[in-house]
């Protein structure tokens, strides 16, 4: 009863002007399709960004999620609160016990692992991955080139899910070329199966969902996922007991070899002695889920930004004429740091339209936020990145505006400020890769083709706005549309 006293006393503290029904609370908001449900989260989010404090509450039935919106407070949650809300573990089929969302006790060793295998000094080996298929991805661009309009999702998330399998296996998906589409079908089939589960309640319950014929489905897709990547791993523990592994060997081949993010894990783990077969599948289904379609929503928001910005694109276009002249080179690793303010471009993107709108946690002793309301066992809390992105507080006034300047002229005003990849001891592990991909993608496309927009601008040159969703991420409702035309 204590217990149930100091939640109600928070929520009273939070106080929300927005209607919540008797037992369902405020889930009523979440019952309609994609579009109304990020619609849902815009709504708390700039309820929470009108107050003071930059908090507001979500009743999900008798369940608390406090919503913050506020860089102080979220940076204080992060750090205190690592557990993950138990809403999460639906999503956990593919991945299992995975870094992701993982029980605190079994993520922290695995996360010791996991840092190092993203050190600059492996990440820089991938590049010639993210060269090469951005070039078969332009390379296909050009029969739709001067057409009708296309999804630029449908590209990128071909481009990133070669570029992911290859780093993360060593093996040529060829998702580009359209080969292996029952891994791809798999894959995706239980990422959106997920999104539809986590958004609809009546679906949450195991003795519900566990008798539907969906769920014996997704079995079958994780058996055929995880039988794939086991063969890979025996294949490659089998190659690595085989190679004399001196120590020379190994520092010749981290050295000048592509390490893949299996190998890393077999090796960082403690080689034979390290992780078992199944938590290897574990963590590397986590880089491959978690590193596919975020990178890919990220780039094609971008994509859809740049067609209603030809001033921002011009710069960038100014930019890449300035590295590469009219050279026909491929890019570098060394050629990124140059790149300035496409990395400004991109970061403005993920501001405006973080690819993860909003991530949770869950509450497990007592933390006093910088305001003095004090957060509760029993409940969770839920950061809205989209929301916090646009806190005038620590945006401005022109805190709604597409400009990638102020990534180079302003300081950061609360290094909470900015959290496309979250922030703290969970951040994002992934997030210069990432940031490589993505840069190395559209510097590839944005040399070779000029992006215009898919629809068409009123009489004060305004598109309309664009119809953003939510299944998991954040995503254009239209899939993305973009055209293409050549500039060389
Ligand atoms: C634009 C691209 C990306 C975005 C916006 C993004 C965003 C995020 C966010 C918000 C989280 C934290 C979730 C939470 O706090 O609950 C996260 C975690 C994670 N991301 Fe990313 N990510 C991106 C790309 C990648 C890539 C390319 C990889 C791998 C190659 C990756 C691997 C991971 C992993 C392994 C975690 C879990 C870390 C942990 O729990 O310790 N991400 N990402």
């Amino acid at each position: 009863r204590w217990v149930k006293r100091d939640v109600y006393t928070l929520g009273k503290q939070l106080n929300s002007g927005i209607w919540t029904l008797p037992f369902i609370g405020h889930s009523y908001l979440f019952f309609g399709d994609n579009e109304s449900r990020m619609k849902a989260f815009q709504t708390f989010g700039r309820d929470a960004i009108s107050k003071e404090n930059g908090l507001t509450l979500l009743w999900h039935g008798n369940y608390l999620y406090t919503i913050v919106a506020d860089p102080e407070a979220a940076e204080l949650v992060l750090k205190c609160c690592l557990e993950k809300d138990d809403i999460m573990k639906m999503a956990t089929l593919y991945v299992g016990n995975g870094s992701i969302f993982a029980p605190v006790p079994i993520w922290r060793p695995r996360r010791k692992v996991l840092v190092p295998s993203f050190s600059m000094k492996y990440l820089k080996h991938f590049m010639s991955i993210f060269v090469k298929e951005s070039n078969v991805m332009v390379d296909r661009m050009k029969n739709i080139t001067g057409t009708g309009p296309i999804s630029a999702f449908k590209y990128f998330t071909a481009y990133t899910m070669d570029a992911i399998t290859e780093s993360t296996l060593g093996y040529k998906m060829g998702a580009q070329e359209g080969r292996n589409q029952n891994f791809l079908r798999a894959f995706d089939e239980g990422l959106a199966e997920d999104a539809k589960r986590l958004c609809q309640p009546w679906l949450h319950s195991d003795l519900i969902y566990n008798n539907l014929p969906i769920y014996a489905r997704l079995l079958k897709n994780k058996d055929y996922l995880w039988d794939f990547v086991k063969e890979v791993i025996r294949t490659k523990r089998k190659e690595m007991t085989e190679k004399t592994d001196t120590e020379e060997h190994i520092e010749n081949s981290s050295k000048e070899n592509l390490q893949t993010f299996l190998e890393s894990l077999i090796k960082l783990s403690g080689g034979d002695e390290g992780y078992t077969e199944i938590e290897i599948v574990e963590e590397l289904m986590v880089i491959m889920i978690a590193g596919n379609d975020t990178s890919a929503v990220g780039a094609s928001f971008i994509s859809v930004l740049l067609s209603r910005h030809p001033e921002v694109q011009e710069k960038i276009y100014e930019e890449l004429q300035q590295v590469f002249a009219d050279s026909e080179r491929l890019i570098t690793f060394e050629d990124l740091p140059r790149l300035k303010y496409l990395d400004a471009v991109i970061r403005e993107t993920l501001r405006l339209y973080p690819p993860v709108p909003v991530i949770v946690r869950k509450v497990e002793k007592d933390v006093v936020l910088p305001c003095g309301i004090k957060l509760v066992p029993g409940t969770g809390v839920l950061v809205n990145i989209w929301a916090l992105h646009r806190n005038l507080r620590y945006w401005g006034e022109d805190a709604e505006v597409f400009r990638p300047e102020r990534f180079l002229d302003t300081p950061l005003t609360h290094p909470a400020a900015f959290m496309p990849f979250s922030h703290g001891p969970r951040n994002c592990v992934g997030y210069q890769y990432a940031m490589m991909s993505m840069k190395t993608v559209l510097s590839t496309v944005l040399r070779r083709y000029r992006i215009l927009p898919a629809t068409t601008p009123n009489s004060n040159s305004e598109h309309p706005p664009l119809r953003l969703k939510y299944d998991l991420m954040m995503k254009d409702e239209d899939d993305f549309q973009i055209k293409l035309e050549f500039r060389r």
